[in-house]
């Protein structure tokens, strides 16, 4: 999972990959060369004397480490650029691949994991790739270079390397592999920690309006500690790791003094060659070490590439057709006809009609036992507004959600224009809406950053048309800066009452054809619901208008009010005539004109 991940990303990397291939080779080889150059300095030129000698082959051992040094320094920066470049392409992937994620696949990963994925596990993946490319060829060049050299030294002490090097190899083998399975542990416990504070920050007022610190404060306190205790799980087996190498490292110097010094003072081995011989099996145990830490980050990496690997794989459940279907065939065309008779051109366009059919619809979330709409149909047609009414958790979100495609219809369908919404581009569909959700979301930037997400080209007289229509406009005007008023993450700094005008002005910006309100009124006090209900009627023309109530106040004019109740639909009609014929709509009536009395 880690090769091929690693291996498909570093394809646009050739160049430097292969620059650090060739300096690697470099700076290992003049590596390897300085400890017999030092070696044959003292036992040629220290031993009889020889100054003119020492300074030769001192000259040359300083232009060897130039070069040394030049090289290091190339693979260092070749390796940054390479892996930096690979994380930033993961990063980028698996952000696009969420953009493409429906509802379902959302929720199932969740967001914290979503993010630790695609920070932490592509920070592991950077890390391991770049100390990979920095030593994947001077280790193995160094090591079999380095026992070559050292055996060109003196073959009579050889076996030290044949016994340190696999003694060393076996010991870190064993604790790797009782590391692997806390590093799966550890990647979930910093997904636990990103949750619940992630969940404390976004309810902090929640949090402190219950009095529930302290028990958020264990919530949190017990996901730390298991991540505490994975991390120091693998600390302690970490902790026995240089503490063996080093004993193994240290052991050898010893055996090679101890066994060289014999040979020296039996004439088979030169002083100079001991200390050469000394430095190669150093320079051999050093990359042995470098080994040993590259494969420790081995397994950590492999679980977060299996991690990342997860959400570029995870393949959407709701995609485009093969060959979609445009909804509004030639929409300039149209965009052009209609502007010559608008008579509010300066907000734009008006789209053409486009209505909206639910055909037999029920609809089940994924796992779920019972369906949350059964046989839904009804016609929301362009240029009348229907409402849909029904006690909580009636459906009627989930109604709305299905007209977004944000999940498909389990039985029936659902048409736009006259086409399944399966049939037709989800881009091409969403151009079309106009939704305000029930939790309107603002982004970090300004007013006017905000409504142009409703059309990016919209011009200030525009914003200000839909903020006037939204009821927003007083509020806008009196905030410091106006259009440019900062918003907070989340529109955290203006009212409920404010956040949801806001977000019914950017739909407006848009100016679609399907406007969807998902008790988007509920936050405003009547007249404002009222005075922003009239308003609107004058820019939705031929648009087809649904929305989502809990007040009847809010739909009384409507055109066709769709009664829900545990998701069917128990009557339609306009509200005279739902009041005679259904009783589920007349109890709903008499319980808030029973409620307004109280009131
Ligand atoms: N993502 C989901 N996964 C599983 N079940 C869900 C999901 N969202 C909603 N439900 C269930 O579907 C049912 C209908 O929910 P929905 O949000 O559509 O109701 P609603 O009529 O809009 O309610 P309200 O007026 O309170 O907003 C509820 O029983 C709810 O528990």
């Amino acid at each position: 999972m880690l090769l091929r991940l690693i291996r498909s990303h570093l394809r646009p990397y050739a160049v430097p990959v292969a620059v650090i291939f060739v300096l690697q080779f470099v700076a290992t080889l003049s590596s390897l060369y300085l400890p017999s150059l030092n070696g044959q300095i003292i036992d040629q030129g220290v031993v009889p004397g020889d100054i003119a000698y020492i300074l030769r082959t001192g000259a040359i051992m300083l232009a060897v480490s130039i070069v040394n040094i030049v090289a290091t320094i190339g693979v260092a920066w070749a390796a940054a650029t390479a892996s930096a470049g690979v994380a930033r392409d993961l990063r980028r992937e698996v952000f696009e691949r969420v953009g493409r994620f429906s509802a379902q696949e959302l929720s199932s990963f969740g967001a914290p994991t979503l993010i630790s994925r695609n920070t932490n596990d592509v920070m592991q993946v950077q890390t391991l790739l770049n100390m990979g490319l920095m030593f994947m060829v001077s280790i193995p060049i160094m090591m079999v270079g380095g026992i070559i050299m050292a055996l060109r030294e003196d073959v009579g002490l050889s076996w030290l390397v044949a016994v340190a090097v696999p003694l060393l190899g076996v010991i870190v083998g064993s604790i790797v592999v009782r590391m692997l399975p806390w590093f799966r542990r550890m990647q979930e416990s910093v997904d636990a920690v990103n949750r619940i504070l992630r969940e404390q920050i976004t309810g902090i007022r929640v949090v402190r309006a219950f009095v529930r610190e302290r028990h958020e404060e264990a919530r949190f306190d017990d996901a730390n500690t298991t991540y505490t205790g994975t991390a120091l799980a693998v600390g302690r087996l970490f902790s026995m790791v240089f503490p063996l190498v080093m004993l193994v490292f240290n052991g050898a110097s010893v055996a090679v003094l101890w066994f060289g010094a014999h040979r020296v003072d039996n004439g088979q081995m030169e002083v100079g060659a001991l200390t050469a011989f000394m430095t190669y099996l150093m320079q051999i145990l050093m990359s042995v070490m470098f080994g040993v830490m590259m494969s420790m980050m081995i397994p950590r990496a492999s679980v977060s590439a299996g991690r990342i690997t997860e959400v570029l794989d995870a393949v959407p459940t709701i995609v485009d057709p093969p060959a979609p279907i445009p909804i509004d065939p030639e929409p300039e065309l149209a965009a052009e006809d209609d502007a010559s008779v608008d008579p509010v051109a300066e907000t734009g366009a008006p789209p053409p009609p486009i209505g909206v059919e639910f055909r037999g619809v029920s609809f089940s979330y994924p796992g779920a036992d019972h369906p949350v709409l059964t046989g839904v149909s009804f016609v929301a047609e362009p240029g009348r507004t229907t409402a849909v009414i029904g006690s909580t958790g009636a459906g009627k979100t989930t109604l709305v959600s299905l007209v977004a495609r944000l999940y498909d219809v389990t039985e029936g369908a659902v048409l736009v224009g006259g086409l399944d919404v399966r049939d037709v581009a989800q881009e091409d569909l969403w151009r079309h809406l106009g939704l305000v959700p029930q939790k309107p979301f603002l982004f970090s930037g300004t007013v006017a950053s905000n409504l142009r997400y409703g059309d990016a080209d919209a011009t200030d007289e525009q914003l200000w048309e839909a903020l006037r229509i939204a009821q927003a406009a007083d509020f806008v005007r009196a905030m410091p800066g106006g259009l440019d008023a900062p918003i907070a993450q989340g529109g955290t700094n203006v009212s409920g009452g404010q956040r949801q005008r806001l977000a019914i002005a950017r739909a407006l910006v848009r100016r679609p054809a399907i406007y969807l309100f998902d008790d988007s009124f509920s936050a405003l006090d009547l007249a404002t619901d009222a005075r922003l209900r009239a308003a609107l009627r004058s820019v939705t023309h031929d648009a087809a208008v649904i929305v989502v109530a809990q007040r009847v106040s809010t739909i009384i004019s409507a055109d066709q009010i769709i009664v829900l109740e545990d998701g069917m639909i128990v009557g339609s009609g306009q509200h005279t005539e739902l009041i005679e014929t259904c009783p589920t709509y007349a109890e709903i009536v008499a319980s808030q004109a029973v409620m307004e009395d109280a009131a």
